[in-house]
């Protein structure tokens, strides 16, 4: 759906051959981009797409999307072409148990690629949120299509001050970031996925080995902090985030006892 406060100067359309001739190459992990100006959930087609057998590699970006979702069961919003939305599809071959990790890596890359393009200093709150302060840039949604996983990301580009959906989001522009062109934006993040899940791939899932643990660990703006974890059934726990487990689990002491935890939404607390 079209925004008549926005010019298509302001924000001009994704190059979909451009990005097709980037990344799809012999031997690349990347099999084809698909560029719809308009849909849904990128996340919710493509598993449709890997139940009917689309392979791995699969890109498929919007420039608009109606019911974009997030983590536990929150929605994405951004005016169109104002930011990436896009998801991934993968196959991995690694146990079941680690693919806990595919998350974690993907918002390892991505802060990598932005934190090169746009010379910010991006960090990651557990699981995967990226975050520039305090603020959060950009967000990440694995979802399980029977044997395949969809990883979808919305990372926010041009938004303005009144365009965010939430007073705590911030996007590239408002953070004044050196790069605003979603394209080369767009084929950083897909190319630094590539090479940490080759890696990954490489050494049958274990975080460890490829080098991925310690590489979430260096960008975490988690682990160190005093922490609110707010778990599914509401229930919360207050205390110390002291490390990520061998499967992207969140350690977290509290209270004098030591608590790993799979999932929820973490606040980190300010000390006085
Ligand atoms: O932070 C979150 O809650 C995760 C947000 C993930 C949003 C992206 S936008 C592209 C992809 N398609 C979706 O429907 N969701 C993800």
């Amino acid at each position: 759906m079209a925004n008549s406060r926005y010019s298509d100067l302001d924000r001009p359309p994704l190059n979909a051959a451009a990005l097709n001739r980037a990344l799809v190459r012999p031997g690349s992990l990347w099999t084809g981009v698909t560029v719809v100006e308009s849909t849904g959930s990128t996340n919710a087609d493509l598993s449709g797409a890997a139940k009917e057998g689309a392979p791995e590699g699969s890109v498929l970006v919007a420039e608009a999307q109606a019911a974009g979702r997030g983590r536990l069961g929150r929605s994405w919003s951004a005016p169109p072409r104002s930011g990436l939305t896009f998801s991934i599809l993968l196959r991995p071959q690694v146990p079941l148990a680690a693919q806990s990790w595919l998350t974690l890596m993907y918002g390892v890359a991505a802060a990598s690629a932005v934190r090169r393009l746009a010379e910010l200093d991006v960090r990651l709150k557990w699981p995967n949120d990226l975050l520039v302060g305090e603020r959060k840039l950009a967000g990440v949604l694995a979802e399980r299509s029977d044997d395949a996983v969809v990883v979808g990301m919305g990372l926010n580009v041009s938004l303005r001050p009144d365009e965010l959906p939430v007073e705590t989001a911030t996007s590239l522009g408002i953070e004044r970031a050196a790069c605003l062109d979603r394209d080369p934006l767009l084929r950083a993040v897909l190319r630094e996925v590539e090479s940490h899940y080759h890696d990954w791939v490489d050494a049958k899932g274990d975080a460890e080995a490829s080098g991925l643990r310690s590489a979430y660990l260096a960008v975490s703006a988690t682990v160190g902090r005093q922490v609110r974890v707010e778990l599914p059934e509401h229930q919360a726990l207050t205390g110390r985030a002291s490390g990520i487990d061998q499967w992207g689990h969140l350690q977290v002491e509290s209270g004098g006892e030591h608590y790993t935890l799979s999932a929820g939404d973490v606040v980190h607390v300010r000390m006085a």
